[in-house]
Formats: structure tokens, C-alpha cells, sequence
């Protein structure tokens, strides 16, 4: 048998095309020929247990061979193989005009990556390392004979007879001169460990089974034990510390999809975090870039989604607008909230032990997504800064006698840093407030969604006002001081300040308060916040210096003593460094002159 012909008349060479094209991802070649050898050996396999093949199957296998001094690469199966008609009907022409079609829709793009794991181009991808490819195969069918099929990169193509003894296929690729780094076994490797890991049957590269074609996402929950998970936590990303927990996915309908993802140890920095989900397709490796297919803050989840509901053969953009892939994504995050929230329920202990680890996580898809913040508002956690762990309603229920104010507002006092803030957190917890530990990245924006959430409740920061006006109450404080004394004080003290950013007020509080009290308005502080955070619109409130208020309290008898003592100024200035110091805002020259001050008032006394 001899046979030579066009594979086709009448659309373009699209080789050149595949040659050029994709050119970062050529390795993907690999991917689909290994592939296809999977599949051929899968068909044996079912052909077997429907009694279509009667013979025996022996070990299926796929073998992959690289040889440096023909310069060729070789994938060989056992499975169902093709006859000169089936190749001319398959090779010739359905994967043909599939891959015609697929350079067709993107020989325009510019962009690669628009296209998702660039599926679909199939047996044709050889011909982006190979200048010419050999298809030595013979069927299963009773009587085949083996055939060859050779195409040197040109639309003509030539089948002749072959020598064969075993049913199954080899596909020999010469590799052409610009992809020889192909030929390098190490480079092989790579690229078989990363696209074909997890193939569902035994892939042999230089002795070697590469592959674990079992890995446990394809097995059912109940059958796996916590070691599975963890083992195979440790396959996939040997480096890193054990995972929290994980969420076994599994779902056949209205789309199919599996998978396992991992909650991390969240390290600070989540760039580094992210691309940790692997999407494969019937278990091979697609691409670690989920981003169209997990919500954005699953993203900092790890693990592995299996679907080949997912199209790979689109643009990213059209990939967003799926609606299949809208159904994975709803999906996803149902199952995250409802893991959540088991384990709260189940086991609150292990879940506020790792709450320092998945709050960032939590906060972070309450504040995208609506309905992650509806199932999470239930299991979300506060902590005290007393080490206690609240839900919302428990921490509401806590604070809800001492510190709602008179217009009825619920006031949750919370602290960004817990040490430079010590003063104030002790003068709240004194007054029986509790104070909150909100002091992560993320906290600003998490603080600004529960005051938009919740109703009837304000967040302050503990340092934002002097202790009795972070929770207004309606009893009136009588001041020892006159209304003239009280005048006196505040020039005293805007003297020795001199400071236009501290603009200093006399008030009556508790003798026991302190003496002089700074605060940095929680509105102004949470403008510049937000400038800083790139939002907002008043641009110029970035730059401004922080407006301080000063409070000195007119019922400690230091200011008492500072009306009536000879150097006014003196004292009254030493009061405020010492404000400022517990405040750690005390630095430089006035830090000097702050000791020297106390030096010589030491001396005096
Ligand atoms: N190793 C093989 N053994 C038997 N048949 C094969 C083999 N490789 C390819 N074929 C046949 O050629 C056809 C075309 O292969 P090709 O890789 O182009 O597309 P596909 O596998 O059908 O789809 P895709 O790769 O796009 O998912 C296959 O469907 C199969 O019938």
C-alpha cells in the first residue's frame, strides 16, 4: 500500500502558522500527544469490559523516548491504534480541520495567554517542535494491518504499509532544528511532570513511571483518611508548611467538577500566595492561572479543580462571561463558607486556633462577595484584646449594656496597635469597655464594611477621642474649675504647646483620667487612610499634616496646680511631653529637651 495525497485542497497552510504561533508554549505539544496516548489506552480499556476486545489487555501503558542522536521524540501506547482508513478519516481529517479551525479563530490574537491553556489544537501541535511526523500504528481490530503515515509539515501527507506486531500507536516526531532543546531528557521531564503528573494511566519516561494516575481527588471523601489529604498536600507543593484544612470538591451536576483546595498558612505576602490552584481537565494539567475560573479571594487558597466543564478553547474574557464557569465560581465559594462554617460549629476550638490564619481570607471575601459576607457574618470572628474570640452577635451582646451612647449607637472600640495604643486601651478597659484587636492590612476596609452592615453601630479607634467621648453618655461632668480658670488653662497650655496642629480644649473629666489626653479625630484619620489606599477623591488630605486634639482635663489637680504655679509653661508643657511620650510620639530634639526638662524639675523639687 502506497498512498500519497493532500490533506487538504482547499484551506491554507496552516503549519507555518502552528509553527509560529503560541511560540512560548510550544511545550504543549507534549500535552496533547501524551494525551491522546492516554486515550487511545482509556478505549482499550472500555472496549475490554464491553466484550469488544476479547484478547488480552495486558499493562496499558504509555512510553515516551528520546532520542538525541536521530533527533526524535517518540510517544508510544498500547491502546486502540488506527487503521490507514481511520487515520485518513481521523488524522487526515477531523483533527485537521480541528486544528485549521482552532488556528483560524486565533492566528489574529496577539495576546497568547488569551487563550486558555490552548486546548483544542490536538495532534497538529506536534508540528510546532517537529518538521516531519511518523504515525506507525495498528488497530486492535481482528486482521489490521499496521500502517505508516508521514507528514513532513506540508499539507501533503503519505501512508504506506508498516511493520507492527502489537496493537497501539508511536508517534515519532524529528524534531527540527530551532526546538532541539526538546531533545534534552531533563527538558522532557519537566514538562511531563508538570502537564501530565496526574494522568489517569502509567506514563514511563526513561524507565520511570512519572505519574500518579490516582490522585485522590478522583476518589470518593469517604474512602480517603486526613493522612491522604495531607500527603498530597505535600506531593503537590513539596515545600510548604501543612495545609490548615481542606475542602473536598465533587459534584457531577449541572456541570462536573472535582478537586481538593487547601486553606494555607497565609503568609503576609499574598502575591506570593497566589497561582497555587492547578486547573486540569480530566486529569491533565490545564494551567496554575485560575483567575477567570476561582473567585479572586479563593485565589489564595491551594489545590487542585478538575472539570472539563471548563471551556479551555476561549478567550479569557469570554471565559468570565461563561456561564458554566459562573455556576463553578458560585459553587466554589458555597462550598468554602459551608466548610467554614462546619468547622466553627463542630469544632470552635480548632477553628479560633487557625483564625489568625484564615481571617484574612474570611475578611477578605466578605468584603467581595455579598454572598460569602451573608454565610460568614456567622462564623466570622473578632478578637479582644484580651486574647477572647467573639462572633458578631456574641461581641454585640457583650458590649451592648456599657457602650451604647446616648443617640442609642452601639460603639465597638477597637485598637490598630495594641502597644503604641496601651494608654488609651487601659483608660477604655478601666471605664469596663472592651476593646477589639483590629490591627491587619485588611482591617481598615473590614472595619468600614460592619459599620455599613451592621445597624445602629459605629467603630471608633480607641485613641480617636478622650475616654468620655468615645461612648457619649448623657450625665454632664461638673468641672472643679471656673469658666475663666478653665480659659486660663487652655492659653497655658496652647503656649507651651505652640503647635497649630494641636488645637487644645479644656474639658472636665475623672480626676483619675489623665492629665492631658491627644487624640487623632477617627473621621480625619480614616480620610487619610483612605487617601492612602489609592481611594477616596480628596486627593489633597494625603498630604496635610495630622490634626491633633488636645484635651486637658480640667478636674486633675496637676492642672490645678499648673494655674497657680510660678513657671506656668514650664509645666504645663512637661504634662503634655509626657502625654505625647506615652503616645510614643516624643522623638528628636523635643525628646531632648523633654529629659532635660525633667532633669531640672527633679533638682527643683
Ligand atoms: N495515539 C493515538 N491512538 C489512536 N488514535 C489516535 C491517537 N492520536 C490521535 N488519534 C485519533 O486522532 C483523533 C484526533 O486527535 P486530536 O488530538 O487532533 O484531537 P482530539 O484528541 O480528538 O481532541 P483534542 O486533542 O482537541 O482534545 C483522535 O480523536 C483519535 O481518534
Amino acid at each position: 500500500m502506497e498512498e500519497r495525497g493532500n490533506i487538504s485542497i482547499h484551506t491554507e497552510n496552516i503549519f507555518p502558522i502552528i509553527k509560529k504561533f503560541l511560540y512560548s508554549d510550544h511545550e504543549i505539544f507534549l500535552r496533547e500527544l501524551v494525551s491522546n496516548a492516554v486515550d487511545a489506552t482509556q478505549k482499550m480499556k472500555r472496549l475490554s469490559s464491553i466484550g469488544e476486545f476479547t484478547g488480552d489487555l495486558g499493562e496499558l501503558k504509555v512510553k515516551v523516548a528520546v532520542d538525541k542522536d536521530a533527533k526524535t521524540i517518540t510517544i508510544s501506547d498500547n491502546g486502540i491504534g488506527m487503521t490507514a482508513e481511520e487515520i485518513k478519516k481521523y488524522i487526515n481529517q477531523i483533527a485537521f480541520s480541528g486544528a485549521t479551525e482552532f488556528v483560524e479563530r486565533f492566528k489574529d490574537s496577539g495576546d497568547k495567554d488569551q487563550i486558555i491553556g490552548q486546548f483544542g489544537l490536538g495532534f497538529y501541535s506536534a508540528f510546532m517542535v517537529a518538521s516531519r511526523v511518523d504515525i506507525i500504528t495498528k488497530s486492535y481490530k481482528e486482521g489490521a494491518e499496521p500502517a505508516r503515515w508521514t507528514c513532513d509539515g506540508s499539507t501533503e501527507f503519505e501512508i504506506t504499509d508498516a511493520q507492527k506486531a502489537e496493537h497501539g500507536t508511536d508517534v515519532v516526531l524529528h524534531v527540527a532544528e530551532d526546538s532541539e532543546e526538546f531533545l534534552e531528557p531533563v527538558r522532557i521531564r519537566t514538562i511531563l511532570d508538570k502537564y501530565c503528573k496526574f494522568l489517569p494511566v502509567a506514563v514511563e519516561f526513561e524507565g520511570e513511571v512519572i505519574n500518579n494516575p490516582n490522585p485522590i481527588w478522583t476518589k470518593q471523601p469517604a474512602d480517603l483518611k486526613e493522612e491522604d489529604y495531607k500527603e498530597f498536600y505535600k506531593e503537590l507543593y513539596p515545600m510548604a508548611e501543612p495545609p490548615l484544612f481542606w475542602i473536598h470538591l465533587n459534584v457531577d451536576y449541572p456541570f462536573n467538577l472535582t478537586g481538593i483546595l487547601y486553606f494555607p498558612k497565609l503568609k503576609n505576602d499574598f502575591e506570593v500566595q497566589r497561582n497555587k490552584i492547578q486547573l486540569y481537565s480530566r486529569q491533565v494539567f490545564i494551567t496554575d492561572e485560575v483567575k477567570d475560573v476561582v473567585p479572586e479571594f479563593l485565589m489564595l487558597l491551594h489545590g487542585v479543580i478538575d472539570s472539563p466543564d471548563i471551556p479551555l478553547n476561549v478567550s479569557r474574557s469570554f471565559l468570565q462571561a461563561d456561564s458554566s464557569v459562573k455556576k463553578i465560581n458560585t459553587y466554589i465559594t458555597k462550598k468554602v463558607a459551608d466548610k467554614l462554617s462546619e468547622i466553627f460549629r463542630k469544632d470552635r476550638e480548632t477553628f479560633e486556633k487557625n483564625w489568625d490564619d484564615i481571617s484574612v481570607f474570611v475578611k477578605y471575601g466578605m468584603l467581595s462577595d455579598d454572598k460569602f459576607y451573608e454565610k460568614a457574618k456567622d462564623f466570622v470572628l473578632l478578637q479582644s484584646t484580651e486574647g477572647k474570640y467573639y462572633t458578631i452577635e456574641e461581641y454585640k451582646a457583650l458590649v451592648q449594656a456599657n457602650q451604647t451612647n446616648k443617640n442609642e449607637q452601639l460603639v465597638l472600640l477597637y485598637t490598630s496597635d495594641a502597644e503604641k495604643q496601651h494608654a488609651f486601651v487601659e483608660a477604655a478597659q478601666n471605664r469596663g469597655y472592651d476593646v477589639l484587636k483590629l490591627d491587619s492590612v485588611i482591617d481598615s476596609h473590614f472595619i468600614g464594611l460592619l459599620e455599613q452592615k451592621l445597624e445602629k453601630t459605629t467603630l471608633k479607634r480607641v485613641d480617636s477621642e478622650t475616654i468620655d467621648k468615645l461612648v457619649e453618655k448623657d450625665e454632664v461632668k461638673e468641672s472643679v474649675l471656673s469658666d475663666t480658670e478653665k480659659e486660663d488653662l487652655k492659653g497655658v497650655y496652647e503656649q507651651a504647646i505652640d503647635n497649630k496642629n494641636m488645637t487644645v480644649e479644656v474639658a472636665p473629666m475623672s480626676p483619675d483620667d489623665a492629665p492631658v489626653v491627644i487624640t487623632l479625630p477617627e473621621f480625619m484619620r480614616r480620610m487619610k487612610d483612605m487617601n492612602r489606599a489609592g481611594g477616596g477623591g480628596m486627593m489633597f488630605m494625603g498630604d496635610m499634616p495630622d490634626m491633633y486634639n488636645v484635651t486637658v482635663n480640667a478636674n486633675h489637680p496637676l492642672n490645678q496646680r499648673v494655674l497657680k504655679a510660678e513657671e506656668k509653661a514650664k509645666l504645663a508643657r512637661q504634662a503634655f511631653d509626657l502625654a505625647l511620650l506615652s503616645q510614643n510620639m516624643l522623638s528628636g530634639a523635643a525628646l531632648t529637651s523633654f529629659v532635660k526638662r525633667s532633669f531640672d524639675l527633679m533638682t527643683q523639687e
